[in-house]
């Protein structure tokens, strides 16, 4: 099935426009008449700059307030449609979109509206334009599509069809089961779009909030499901009124675009295996096991204070790469990559934003099919010369210059730690508190910070490409301002990835993008099964813990049946706690280091689902009190 999105979608000039869908990898474009108007190039000469970027014209829209007027506006309405048909044909583009009318002189009646577009398909045969009919949400008299549907099937007439939205069908809570009775060849065109839940007004919903499919709160996959059912073999396009969309990178808004269809795309492969259609295969939705690996980029002074720093948290260096400056840090089965190589990606990620995260590898059960799946919805494959000795570990590029590596029991990937690292001499490589290390026995979640603009599209990537589930979005208060908070993780928790969008510089979040020159992994919650262990096996490493007030700890004893032994020790240890349901959390920060990053180490109970949301804006508090945002914590 052809792939297409409208050009109201995006940002930019009509050609800039072009170049991003062309460039995200669309069979085609819906020509918003705006953009066609207010570019300085005749009908002709625009059709053909489209055509050179490769792209197909699907529809030319919207023809608004056609139906039902009374005389002498009716015949005006005709005389307008002529003109837009000769405008087609030099444009090289065959079917047009009727939005149902708004007009007050609209009459209204389902015979009216199906004679005046009978009457519109006689005017459009000749020339070979087919007229789609669609239903605005808000339309004066038609605003659900089972109404369009009859007026199309009494205006009878091959040249007039149905153009499905998905968001004013979905947009209006009609059950998607409605299409699975029309035949497939009378719907002439199908739109796509998903919008969060808000509560609003329709028009204002769909004219400003609309965002791509999977991004929103829409069923727009019972939707296509219900489609694909018809038989419908047309483009699939992406109508997406957004306010945000208009103002970004034209291109950045095309790849979701295309994610999300081609994400889309194969789910109804798979939820509707007998329907016969034309849609892209790419291996499944992959199941993320854990994270294998974390990477940081650093160099000279600041690669020994990370290490130390690393110490203190009960890391020991297990490994050292055989023919590069990469060390390998580890506690249990907990990983931590420090590389210190001046070329290659690492370099270059330290070059941009001094000491970070350049990396994360992910356990995954095909690596190879996940890097064919990331292929198929856009992202690219990331390579790095390989040295002999060394392993290809299949890897992409995830989001604003990130680098994602998966490794995999299958392909023998998971030796990588035993082909290319040498341990190192002399050195425990115990995990356990009374072997040195702090008891910390897992990553529990991994937050990354990104701008507030950005996080559809961070979502969108993780939802896309694993099996994972997006909770939904809350605001965290920083003394400076607000933080969205979104989780993101797979159904048996074993990859957690919280999304954390900053609106501005000063909030903690907003200073470490600023600090660190873009999104990125702001900090690791690594998991311990006994906190208190924890926090004394660290006191002794000589890791300085974020210290909490007085006043929190009061107050924790009004918010729940705490025992006084047990608030006096979170007291002592600087342990923030909450509770779901009976089911407790833990939390201990680090004080912040290199730009503002830091580590948590929790405890979970099982029914825990939570991350501690609660006593986000007494930690960020704390965390601004001492507010070191280059150099590391004292110690
Ligand atoms: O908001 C509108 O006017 C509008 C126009 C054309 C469409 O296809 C649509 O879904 C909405
Ligand atoms: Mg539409």
């Amino acid at each position: 099935m052809k792939t297409s999105i409208a050009t109201v979608s995006i940002s930019g000039s009509l050609p800039e426009k072009l170049e991003a869908i062309a460039a995200a990898g669309y069979d085609g474009i819906e020509i918003f008449e705006q953009d066609f108007i207010a570019h300085d190039g005749g009908p002709r000469e625009v059709g053909q700059m489209i055509r050179d970027h490769g792209l197909e014209i699907t529809l030319f829209q919207p023809f608004r307030d056609f139906e039902c007027l009374p005389e002498p506006l009716r015949g005006k309405a005709f005389e307008r449609a002529r003109r837009k048909f000769d405008v087609m044909q030099e444009l090289g583009v065959d079917r047009i979109l009727v939005c149902s009318s708004v007009h007050p002189a609209s009459l209204g009646g389902i015979d009216r509206a199906a004679d005046d577009l009978a009457a519109l398909g006689e005017i459009a045969a000749p020339m070979g334009i087919k007229v789609g009919y669609e239903a605005l949400a808000w339309g004066r008299h038609v605003n659900d599509h089972r109404d369009a549907w009859e007026i199309v099937r009494r205006a009878d007439h091959p040249n007039i069809g149905l153009i499905l939205d998905s968001f004013h069908s979905l947009g209006r809570g009609i059950d998607s089961e409605s299409i699975r009775a029309i035949p497939g060849d009378r719907i002439f065109f199908v739109q796509l779009a998903d919008a969060p839940a808000i509560d609003m007004d329709l028009l204002y919903w769909s004219r400003h909030f609309r965002n791509m499919p999977g991004e929103g709160d829409l069923d727009v996959r019972g939707f296509l499901n219900a489609v694909m059912a018809t038989g419908y073999s047309g483009p699939l396009s992406l109508e997406i009124f957004n306010d945000q969309f208009r103002g970004t990178n034209p291109r950045d808004v095309a790849e979701d675009g295309y994610r999300a269809l081609v994400a889309l795309m194969d789910d109804v492969r798979r939820a509707e295996p007998e329907v016969r259609a034309d849609l892209p295969r790419l291996p499944a939705r992959q199941r993320a096991e854990g994270v294998a690996f974390v990477e940081f980029a650093t160099q000279g002074q600041e690669a020994a204070t990370l290490t130390d720093f690393l110490a203190t948290l009960g890391f020991r260096k297990a490994g050292r790469h055989r023919n590069r400056q990469i060390d390998l840090w580890q506690q249990n089965d907990v990983r931590i990559v420090v590389n210190a190589d001046p070329g290659g990606h690492a370099g270059h990620a330290w070059n941009a934003r001094g000491t970070c995260i350049c990396d994360i590898g992910l356990s995954v059960a095909s690596a190879r099919d996940t890097v064919a799946r990331a292929t198929a919805l856009g992202s690219v494959p990331f390579h790095q010369p390989v040295a002999p000795g060394e392993l290809d570990i299949p890897a992409i590029r995830g989001l604003g210059g990130s680098v994602l590596h998966f490794i995999d029991g299958e392909s023998g990937l998971d030796r990588v730690w035993e082909t290319e690292f040498l341990p190192v001499d002399g050195e425990a490589q115990g995990g356990d508190a009374e072997e040195g290390g702090a008891g910390i026995v897992g990553i529990d979640h991994l937050a990354q910070t990104m701008s507030y603009e950005d996080m559809l599209s961070w979502t969108l990537f993780y939802t896309a490409l694993f099996d994972m589930k997006k909770s939904p979005m809350v605001d965290v208060i920083d003394p400076d301002g607000l933080v969205r908070s979104q989780v993101v993780a797979s159904p048996d928790g074993a990859l957690r990835v919280t999304l954390n969008g900053a609106e501005t510089h000063r909030t903690l979040a907003g200073r470490f993008l600023a600090d660190t020159f873009g999104a990125s992994v702001q900090h690791i919650a690594l998991a311990s099964r006994d906190i208190f262990a924890s926090a004394a096996a660290l006191d002794r490493l000589g890791f300085a813990a974020l210290p909490i007030p007085d006043n929190y700890y009061d107050d924790l004893a009004t918010r729940f049946e705490i025992s006084p032994d047990l608030l006096e020790r979170l007291r002592a240890a600087n342990l923030l706690y909450d509770q779901e349901n009976g089911a407790e959390f833990f939390q201990l920060y680090s004080r912040a280091f290199a730009g503002g990053m830091f580590f948590e180490i929790v405890q979970r109970a099982p029914g825990y689902k939570g991350f501690g949301g609660p006593n986000a804006p007494f930690r960020i508090a704390a965390q601004k009190r001492l507010a070191r945002p280059k150099g590391m914590p004292a110690r």
